[in-house]
């Protein structure tokens, strides 16, 4: 899809974050930060280490509580978010260091994602009483709709820890897809990747966007991946907001010019 095109899909604010402030004693992790996403679009937060793009998506999703700030989620106002209502009103997350059961199928492990749109309590599965069966059906077919998308089909009954780092990543990536969220978190998507990797990991996350309508957001360390895919970017240097704007500009911004190059990485 071009870029005008992909501009035009893009909505309203669909999250915003309103003056974020965040402290562990006495680090501040965020101090004041602000910015908001638009629905269906791909926003990228980039920063040298310990910028504070983990806190941030960790207050996206409720595992941290800032002292100060709100956060508007469609429209409704929250002073704190905790990760099960974030969960049931459509984020998902991955993580920089996968959370799959390296012992369990890539079918298994993305079949987890489904779990809170699971409505058959335990025992109706157990007992495989009619509706329950056919719910499990109708998981398993959407599941496999992802492993499809994913290109993973070769892998489904593989443990996934006998799988590549770079196949990791895509099934962790299926296991949020499978939750159906509205707002997708990705920690570090091409962390550790090499670069025929990472051209995949860009290509599945536009693909994502584009057929599945899914708002992405995305925090990255290095700033050449993302330039690429994002409409637009946070840039964060020791917790506080030094950039905000589409890549063109924020590629040209002195500040974010001089924390890339003061920064050791
Ligand atoms: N749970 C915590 N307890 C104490 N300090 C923390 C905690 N989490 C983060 N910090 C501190 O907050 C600051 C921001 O860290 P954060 O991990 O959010 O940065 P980052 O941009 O994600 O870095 P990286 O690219 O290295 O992952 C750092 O000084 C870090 O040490």
């Amino acid at each position: 899809m071009s870029a005008s095109v992909r501009e035009q899909r893009i909505g309203e604010v669909i999250l915003d974050m309103k003056n974020i402030s965040l402290r562990f004693g006495g680090v501040k992790a965020l101090t004041d930060i602000s910015f908001d996403v638009r629905e269906h679009e791909v926003r990228a937060i980039i920063g040298p280490n310990g910028a504070g793009k983990s806190s941030m998506l960790n207050v996206i999703n409720g595992v941290y509580t800032p002292q100060e700030g709100e956060i508007m989620l469609e429209g409704e106002r929250f002073a704190k978010m905790n990760p099960r209502r974030a969960a049931e009103m459509g984020i998902a997350r991955t993580f920089q260091n996968l959370a799959l059961f390296k012992g369990m199928s890539v079918l298994d492990n993305i079949m987890t994602g489904r779990n809170l749109r699971m409505n058959s309590g335990i025992l109706a599965q157990a007992l495989r009483l009619g509706s329950a069966e056919r719910e499990e059906i109708a998981h398993r077919e959407f599941v496999e709709r992802i492993i499809d998308f994913l290109e993973i089909q070769a892998y489904r009954k593989t443990p996934v820890g006998r799988l590549p780092y770079g196949l990791q990543k895509r099934v962790d990536l299926g296991r949020a897809l499978a939750m159906e969220p509205r707002i997708l978190l990705l920690d570090e998507p091409m962390a550790g990747m090499n670069i025929e990797e990472k051209q995949d990991m860009s290509r599945f996350i536009l693909d994502v966007n584009d057929e599945y309508g899914t708002t992405i957001v995305l925090i990255e360390h290095d700033m050449g991946v993302v330039m690429d895919i994002s409409d637009r970017v946070v840039v964060l240097d020791y917790g506080k907001k030094i950039g905000d704007g589409d890549p063109g500009s924020v590629r040209q911004n002195p500040e974010v010019i001089r924390a890339y190059l003061g920064a050791s990485h």
